[in-house]
């Protein structure tokens, strides 16, 4: 039998291999992985451990927010922030970002993350995750504003997510491809699964809250219409349809066996370009779903180009397999601006 592969050993001969990646980063990541399995151990415990239910807060977007996603933020924040590897943090769950107490060292990363992502399923025992991603310090500014975050995804330096279900793995790129790794609750360490995870280009599954098909612009309509018409429609084959509703749980699923996973703009709130966020869930999540060699778009462009503007910007994701993506933008593109934004 081969040795198991640990990610501190995946992540050195990474850095062997390609020579771009900084120990800072590789000590930065071996951290966040160790938080998700502190997260794991929280989420596990469940009532028994009194971590369900709600906090009795809202965060800064008006959410009410679960003990979860408040413990799982702690976690994150007081695991990095004594490492010497970071700048600052920016959260889904705090309004402004947390810039590292100078009583600690200072790192040249940033690092963003939402801590608890499927809030909805916490209590109910379904997959939920942590998702994250990392970006360089602006090394031309002495103190880190909310401004140094406004990067677009296509400067991330390494993003992943934690999804804790059946098992809990953690799912990460730093640019050279996709690997996964179990939690090994015996040994305590994340134990590399796959290697070169690829998405298939052509799929038969899509992911959408069909309860809010009436909101939809007409290019989405069109497109899940078309799936709906099964084998007797344009399509020519049936499809299937998932929403788990923990986007981390979806995007899994996708990366493991292919699909398409949209959350598009719709009219229950029309200033706002969709409900997912650019910086904590839809940059780190396009990055991954590209570097398994799938594609990720708003519905007219490619995520990972889009300038950020604030820190908790929301964004339109359709993401997954390569030609369902392409399709879906393709029908935005052809659109009029009325039936489109
Ligand atoms: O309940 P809805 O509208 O279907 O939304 C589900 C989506 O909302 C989210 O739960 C938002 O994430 P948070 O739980 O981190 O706020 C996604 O994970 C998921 O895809
Ligand atoms: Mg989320
Ligand atoms: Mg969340």
């Amino acid at each position: 039998m081969t040795k198991p592969i640990s990610l501190t050993r995946y992540l050195i001969e990474q850095q062997r291999q390609y020579q771009h990646i900084p120990d800072q980063l590789r000590l930065l990541l071996e951290v966040v992985a160790r938080a998700c399995k502190g997260i794991s151990h929280a989420v596990n415990k469940g009532a028994l451990g009194g971590v369900l239910g709600s906090a009795g807060s809202e965060n800064v977007q008006g959410e009410v927010q679960k003990k979860l996603d408040i413990i799982a933020n702690d976690v994150l924040i007081e695991a990095n922030e004594w490492g010497g590897h970071l700048a600052a943090m920016a959260s889904e769950e705090m309004e402004d970002i947390y810039t590292v107490p100078k009583r600690y060292p200072q790192g040249e990363y940033l690092l963003v993350f939402d801590p608890l992502d499927g809030s909805s399923n916490i209590d109910v025992n379904v997959s939920i995750g942590t998702i994250f991603s990392v970006l360089q310090k602006n090394h031309d500014h002495a103190e880190v504003t909310a401004d140094d975050f406004l990067q677009p995804g296509s400067r991330q330096v390494a993003a992943g997510y934690c999804v804790y279900g059946p098992q809990t793995t953690l799912v990460l790129t730093l640019g050279n491809g996709v690997a996964m790794f179990t939690l090994d609750r015996e040994q305590g360490s994340f134990v590399l699964t796959q290697e070169n995870v690829q998405i298939p280009e052509d799929t038969k599954e899509f992911a959408i809250n069909m309860s809010n098909y009436r909101h939809w612009d007409e290019p989405v309509k069109r497109y899940i219409d078309e799936c709906l018409q099964g084998a007797q429609g344009p399509r020519g084959k049936n499809f299937n349809m998932r929403w788990i509703a923990s986007m981390v749980a979806d995007v899994h699923r996708i990366i493991t066996r292919g699909g398409i996973f949209m959350y598009p703009w719709d009219q229950r709130e029309p200033n706002k370009p969709g409900k997912l966020r650019l910086l904590y869930e839809a940059n780190p999540m396009s990055w991954l779903i590209e570097q398994a060699g799938g594609a990720a778009t708003n519905g007219r462009q490619r995520i990972l180009d889009v300038q950020p503007q604030s820190l908790h910007e929301r964004v339109s994701v359709v993401l997954g397999s390569r030609n369902e993506v392409e399709r879906v933008t393709r029908y935005h593109l052809e659109a009029t601006p009325t039936e489109s934004r």
